[in-house]
């Protein structure tokens, strides 16, 4: 993040939040973050979102397919665009989970569907720590001098017959190819990693499962030279840091009705939520664009809205707006906090002080 206009603080019951350096004109760019670090483009829209400008038409396949890597591209500009941030070996890696998204059995379920109880955090440390020993043998059959014992080859058939998860499968492949790519792209990881985090991220001991099956399934089947880049410890922060910063991957029409995916973009990852937003935000191709709705003081907290782009008042199913308690549970379900912005708080202290006339 550029630091003129803005400064990273502490922000009064909700961590760190970004704050004007000076008095911010309406209109204002603030931010245009590239950093894409980690994302998954849902399987149910396979060659329907492009994959570099994630443009989508209705529904309308893309012109340009690649079978071979699970890709689609709206023009050969974005095709170009793609691959020189990719190269060969992370070309042969995403060709080796297409070919076992194609050719294993699929468990994919939206998460949405599989809820709770959470894993405790003792549960996902243990869960994690039991997969290491299936991950030493596969690492093992995979790298180790011929011939494989018996145990190790065990291992790898067993990831290899586990159903596969394709959206946790290419999402956890997003990350280790950005830790296996540039240096500069490592510094994307680091960054992700020092975002907040959540100490119970699955939504249920399924979705644990699938993440670790997932896990298993990189090291039986992507590139040897990739497998050092293959860390249970790293996917597992990731997922902790992705919970709590993830931007949606919306159409662009129609309020973002199509949900195709999600991503971590870490220098848009700082700015907290407000039901009163002084800054809009918007998606172009890759990134997000952020900017000033309204004239900001230096010292003001710059805020977006975590739900609908900060453009429209919320409303309810019957189309009236959202008071505080509606928008507060909202919040809560979707993203795990207590709002603490100052409208919720003037709305809460208002009604109380109705209720105690
Ligand atoms: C994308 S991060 C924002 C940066 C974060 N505050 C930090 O310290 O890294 C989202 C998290 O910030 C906190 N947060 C954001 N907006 C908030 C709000 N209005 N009220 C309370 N907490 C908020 C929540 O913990 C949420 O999970």
């Amino acid at each position: 993040m550029s630091e003129r206009l803005f400064t990273i603080d502490n922000a009064p019951g909700a961590g760190r939040g970004v704050f004007a350096t000076q008095d911010i004109p309406t209109g204002t760019h603030i931010l245009t973050a590239s950093d894409l670090t980690v994302h998954v483009l849902f399987r149910d829209y396979r060659g329907e979102v492009c994959s570099h400008c994630f443009s989508y038409d209705l529904g309308v396949k893309q012109p340009i397919k690649d079978t071979t890597h699970g890709l689609a591209f709206c023009s050969e500009q974005c095709q170009l665009a793609f691959f020189p941030t990719s190269g060969d070996l992370c070309m042969a890696a995403r060709a080796a989970i297409e070919k076992i998204i194609k050719t294993k059995q699929n468990s994919n379920q939206h998460a949405d569907t599989l809820l709770g109880p959470r894993p405790t955090p003792d549960e996902i440390r243990k869960a994690w720590t039991a997969a290491e020993t299936q991950a030493a043998l596969i690492r093992t059959a995979r790298i180790g001098k011929p011939p494989p014992t018996k145990s190790r080859l065990r291992a790898l058939s067993r990831a290899l017959s586990t159903p596969v998860s394709p959206d946790v499968l290419t999402f956890l492949l997003t990350s280790v190819l950005s830790s296996c790519t540039s240096s500069k792209s490592s510094d994307k990881q680091t960054l992700l990693c020092g975002l907040e985090s959540e100490s119970t991220p699955y939504l249920s001991s399924h979705e644990l499962d699938e993440y670790i099956s997932s896990y298993l399934q990189l090291l039986a089947v992507l590139p040897v030279e990739i497998l050092p880049f293959v860390s249970g410890a790293e996917l597992h922060e990731m997922k902790s840091r992705e919970t709590h910063n993830s931007f949606g991957i919306r159409s662009l029409f129609d309020g973002g009705s199509e949900f195709f995916g999600y991503g971590v973009w870490p220098s848009a990852s700082y700015f907290n939520h407000s039901c009163d937003p002084n800054l809009a935000r918007r998606r172009e191709g890759r990134d997000w664009v952020f900017s000033t709705g309204r004239e900001v003081k230096r010292g003001e907290q710059l805020y977006i809205s975590y739900v609908n782009g900060g453009k429209e008042e919320l409303r309810d199913e019957k189309g009236e707006v959202m008071g505080w308690e509606e928008r507060g549970r909202l919040l809560k379900k979707t993203w795990g906090f207590d709002c603490a912005c100052g409208r919720c708080a003037k709305e809460k202290g208002a009604k109380i002080s109705v209720e105690r006339v």
